[in-house]
């Protein structure tokens, strides 16, 4: 089922010489998970902020859950989206873990009880429920990141994007958000968009969108993009270290024949094909 569809959408900031979305098409299915890339000034910020009804459109459409986003529906479309901002640190308003995924709900004419039940649940779905008592800002930046979805989840959203939430976590809270978005998919079919620049992320995600100047430059899986080296190089897009080892390996025709699925089991093959010779 569609649950996203962009058809013809520009943007162009009144002070700015050229437009920063342009003729965007695309269209996003429900549990999918979209990576959207490029470099500064791309244009993902904007296309976040029309997404999110934060600005509106000069023309085409945007179109959410079978809903074209207008100025007169802006409210009940947003709380279909959710979005998880870059700095964990800015999202916290409750003292506790608990009271802030609850303080979420608070305009949503829910009683105290069921905002407090829906708080437990969202924290159950990111792992964080033990953690309810504790404060947010002791949190390591993966659990905040987690707490920060959790905060998401509890208004049901039917699109999760996450504009760059995993860019100051380190490798392992990076890797914390990265599970969490598995399990929400695989348990509740969540649709992601994620907004990023680090390519491990990307290849994790089903599909990914490279912006440049407003507009799309590839639509396509990640295995695809890895093999573009102009497209990467002109976008300022760096392969994880991994693929580009490998890369390189094939190009020197030293890559040993063999599957592995990580660098443990690709040093073990390379040791055995060099000890063969
Ligand atoms: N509020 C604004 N007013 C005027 N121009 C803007 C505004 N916000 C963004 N722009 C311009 O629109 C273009 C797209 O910017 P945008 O912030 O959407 O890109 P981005 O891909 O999100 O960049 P970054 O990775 O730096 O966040 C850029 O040329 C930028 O200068």
């Amino acid at each position: 089922m569609t649950i996203l569809q962009v058809k013809n959408l520009n943007y162009h900031y009144s002070q700015m010489t050229k437009a920063s979305i342009s003729k965007l098409n695309f269209s996003l299915n429900s549990g999918e998970w979209l990576t959207i890339l490029g470099k500064n000034g791309s244009g993902k910020s904007t296309l976040v902020h029309l997404l999110d009804g934060l600005l509106l459109a000069d023309s085409g459409q945007i179109i959410i859950d079978g809903q074209i986003l207008s100025k007169e529906n802006i409210w009940s479309i947003r709380k279909k989206i959710g979005i998880v901002f870059q700095n964990p640190d800015n999202q916290f308003v409750g003292e506790t873990v608990l009271d802030d995924v609850a303080f979420g709900m608070e305009n949503n004419a829910v009683t105290r009880k069921l905002m407090f039940q829906r708080a437990n649940d969202a924290l159950q779905k990111v792992n964080m429920a033990a953690f309810a008592d504790r404060q947010p800002a002791r949190l390591s930046g993966g659990q905040k990141q987690r707490v920060a979805i959790a905060g998401v989840l509890v208004l049901n959203p039917k699109i999760l994007i996450l504009d760059e939430a995993t860019s100051m976590l380190d490798p392992i809270g990076r890797q914390e958000v990265w599970q969490t978005i598995k399990k929400l998919r695989e348990n509740h079919q969540l649709t992601v968009i994620s907004i990023s620049h680090d390519l491990t992320e990307m290849a994790l995600s089903d599909r990914v969108i490279v912006l440049n100047d407003g507009k799309i430059t590839f639509d396509g899986k990640a295995k695809a993009l890895f093999l573009k080296d102009k497209l990467l190089n002109d976008n300022g897009l760096k392969l994880p270290f991994l693929s580009q080892l490998v890369k390189d390996l094939r190009q020197n025709k030293i890559m040993p024949s063999g599957n592995f699925k990580n660098g443990k089991e690709l040093a073990a093959l390379i040791w055995k094909s060099f000890s063969s010779m």
